[in-house]
């Protein structure tokens, strides 16, 4: 069953989400932001101003997620106006960033983590992935831009809508089964086997 307000609320004051919003937040300093924090049955998570990554080409090799080549992975200026902090990730490229929240998945929980539909509408696909039961960290997150005009991401504000999902509790959690992505920091965490 998807976990509501109440629930998240509860669970965020044992540590599931830290820090943590317990309303809708749209406005900062009077300022409007893209939402984040706590909604009927579900949380924005913020994304982290300090790392953001796009993928580049170099010619000769290929990704490959086994023997991950950070060469391939260019790091983004952070640029600051009168509307925010933003990362620009170009048109029909990739990028990835990180979450500002902690989490911490309680170990009967799936989170599955979607797009908000403000960047949607800018051409944005947040690339729909699950944290899984007793997972702990800062999630790494994975933006592609499908549309042909360059976009803004913005730092501080929300960019991923987390959904929880209870369920009986399982036999072997991710911290049971010692994955090999628990407990990442606040910095975007390379695919490794
Ligand atoms: N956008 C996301 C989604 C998930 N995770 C974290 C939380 C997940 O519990 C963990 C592993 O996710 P997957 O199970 O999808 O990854 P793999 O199956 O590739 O790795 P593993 O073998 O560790 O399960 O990565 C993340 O950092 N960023």
């Amino acid at each position: 069953m998807i976990k509501n307000d109440i629930w998240i609320r509860a669970m965020a004051a044992q540590g599931m989400i830290q820090p943590f919003e317990p309303t809708l937040v749209r406005r900062v300093a009077e300022q409007p932001v893209i939402s984040f924090g706590l909604s009927s049955y579900g949380y924005d998570i913020r994304l982290s101003p300090k790392e953001f990554r796009i993928f580049r080409h170099v010619p000769g090799t290929v990704v490959d997620p086994k023997n991950f080549n950070p060469a391939n992975l260019e790091f983004a200026p952070l640029h600051e106006d009168a509307n925010g902090m933003f990362f620009i990730l170009p048109a029909h490229s990739y990028g990835l960033g990180v979450a500002l929240e902690r989490l911490q998945v309680p170990e009967n929980v799936t989170v599955l983590c979607i797009g908000k539909s403000s960047y949607a509408r800018a051409g944005i696909i947040a690339n729909l992935t699950p944290a899984e039961a007793g997972w702990r960290g800062h999630l790494t997150l994975e933006f592609s831009n499908s549309s042909s005009a360059d976009c803004r991401i913005y730092a501080n504000e929300g960019v991923v809508q987390l959904l929880f999902f209870e369920g009986e509790p399982c036999d072997v959690s991710y911290e049971t089964r010692r994955g090999k992505y628990q407990d990442q920091p606040e910095a975007v965490t390379l695919a490794r086997v």
